[in-house]
């Protein structure tokens, strides 16, 4: 449900009124007006924007946004062409959804649209943009991503995280084995967010408790599930800034606790991982991200990095790593037990690469180009997010021939990107096929046409680590198992419908009947 329709909106004024602020409200409600207005004028002087619905004051186009913003602008697009100008609140936002616009932005132009808006999420659950994903473009975030690819990320760590990954996936096909062998339904999602959580928490946070079952487990699920509820959340004070402090939608409240219950987990992990390097605790120095994190000197010359900047770069991987791979593995999976021939190739496939007498391993699945094919596709149908993350111009620029000013705010409408008929024959056909003469081990499209981990600058740092956990899981599932619906579930009734968020997971859960294809001590292994 879209938090700034007129159903929610209205009847939350009408209560916040009768108890007694309405004096305050007029007040905010006229600051809020004038400055809409100004902020109009002032962004629409000179003219030579591009095209777009008419906004209203205040609001801009908010309420025409509907539950699927991504599909809204993939409608505004087909009306106004591949650069739509629009405004949400008082926010100017450029939304584009073609190749040749995507390119402009991500590669000739990247030094102006690098930065991120500043966000009220980004303040208090960010550690006051103290990470990197939502950090303005600047020293600091050149800093900090800099750590997290030369640090955190490079291959050679990826290559000491691999037992850890491993020995998820195992667990994970047991966990799978088991529901098979009494005959129950397994939620995909579970498993999916799950096995990428619990390989997150074991690389970062050196910890396994957190993901697997008990309170612990429950109350960390939680907070993640928390944490992408509030980063997608369109937060009033963010677009309408002087409606901002009536904080109408309760999102600040619950955006402060979340930072205390994260704080709470984080300084835990932090602490002992201090008392285990110093021998305060047995046990012997973990050999994780906070690890390195703490060996690792702080900025401007600083002995070591700061607890807040550990704890921001922690919640950024955590946040960029688990949600996205699993719902691109969810729709993986929806889309595979839908066509029984892709199931078919892609278990032919992994049983003549990996045989019937060993598990899968990491070192399988560059030589997996069909099951290649189907990640790439459903990068293309079904992205983990219906946007990249914004972004913000640093200077006055044009883009396509229109004027882009300073501080307008950017959305690749990635969704819209890839059912563009221009682009794709049968669009909307899951048909992994049509990359078979690609260049397979590309990450990013030179052309383009899909955009999975983003380009440039910003684009994403974990884009080897998010494949590899994506590749991993569909190969060991697939090679596991036979997958079918449930009785009463078909190819044609199932629900593909999607649910917008900042990820676009399933709008129905993927439940599932797994049937054991290997012999049994394999699913101990
Ligand atoms: C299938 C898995 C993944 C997908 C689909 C994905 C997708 C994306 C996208 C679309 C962006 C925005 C790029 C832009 O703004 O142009 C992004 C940024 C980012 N991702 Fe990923 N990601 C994945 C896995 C990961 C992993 C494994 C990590 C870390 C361990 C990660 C960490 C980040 C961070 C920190 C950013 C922000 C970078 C910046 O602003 O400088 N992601 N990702």
């Amino acid at each position: 449900m879209n938090i700034l329709s007129p159903e929610l909106l209205v009847p939350l004024i009408t209560e916040w009124i009768q108890g007694g602020r309405l004096i305050f409200a007029t007040c905010s409600v006229l600051v809020a007006l004038l400055s809409s207005v100004f902020l109009v004028a002032h962004f629409r002087t000179p003219m030579n924007l591009p095209p777009g619905p008419k906004a209203m004051p205040l609001l801009g186009n908010l309420l025409q946004m509907g539950s699927h913003p991504h599909r809204t602008m993939t409608a505004m697009h087909k009306k106004y062409g591949h650069i739509l100008y629009i405004r949400l609140g008082c926010i100017p936002t450029v939304v584009v959804d073609s190749p040749q616009l995507i390119a402009e932005i991500t590669k000739e132009q990247d030094n102006v649209f690098s930065s991120r808006p500043h966000m009220t999420f980004t303040d208090i659950v960010a550690y006051d943009a103290h990470d990197f994903a939502m950090a303005p473009y600047g020293p600091h975030w050149r800093y900090v991503r800099r750590i997290c690819v030369h640090e955190l990320l490079t291959p050679k760590r990826l290559e000491i995280t691999m037992k850890e990954r491993i020995e998820e996936s195992r667990c994970m096909i047991m966990a799978v084995a088991e529901a098979a062998q009494k005959g129950e339904i397994v939620d995909m999602r579970d498993v999916f967010a799950g096995v990428s959580m619990t390989v997150m928490c074991r690389m970062l946070l050196g910890r396994r408790e957190f993901a697997a079952t008990g309170k612990k487990a429950k109350d960390f699920k939680h907070l993640i599930h928390e944490l992408f509820r509030l980063m997608g959340a369109l937060n009033l004070r963010d677009f309408v800034p002087a409606l901002g402090w009536l904080d109408l939608q309760g999102f600040e409240r619950d955006m402060y606790k979340l930072r205390d219950e994260f704080d709470e987990v984080f300084d835990a992990v932090i602490q002992e991982h201090r008392d285990l390097a110093s021998g305060k605790l047995p046990g012997g120095k973990p050999n994780d991200f906070i690890s390195v994190l703490l060996d690792l000197p702080g900025e401007n010359g600083a002995p070591h990095l700061d607890d807040k900047t550990i704890k921001a770069i922690t919640l950024d991987m955590m946040a960029g790593a688990t949600d996205t791979s699993a719902v691109t593995n969810e729709w993986a999976m929806a889309e595979i037990i839908r066509n029984t021939e892709i199931q078919r190739k892609l278990q032919e496939e992994i049983d003549s690469v990996v045989g019937l007498e060993r598990n899968v391993q990491e070192s399988d699945i560059n030589k997996l180009p069909y099951l290649m094919c189907v990640v790439k596709e459903t990068f293309r149908l079904h992205p983990a997010g219906p946007f990249a993350i914004p972004r913000e111009t640093m200077a006055d620029t044009k883009l396509s021939g229109y004027r882009i000013p300073k501080g307008t705010r950017v959305l690749i409408n990635i969704f819209s990107l890839g059912r563009s008929s221009e682009t794709w024959k049968d669009p909307l056909k899951f048909q992994p096929e049509r990359w078979a003469n690609e260049n397979l081990s590309a990450i990013h499209d030179m052309g383009f046409r899909i955009l999975p981990f983003g380009y440039g600058r910003r684009q994403c740092p974990g884009y080897n680590l998010g494949t590899t956990m994506v590749l991993l899981t569909l190969a060991r599932l697939l090679h596991g198992f036979k997958w079918s619906f449930p009785p009463g579930v078909t190819a044609e009734n199932i629900d593909m419908e999607e649910l917008y968020g900042c990820t676009t997971p399933l709008r129905t859960r993927l439940r599932t009947i797994a049937t054991p294809r290997l012999a049994p001590h394999l699913y101990s292994q």
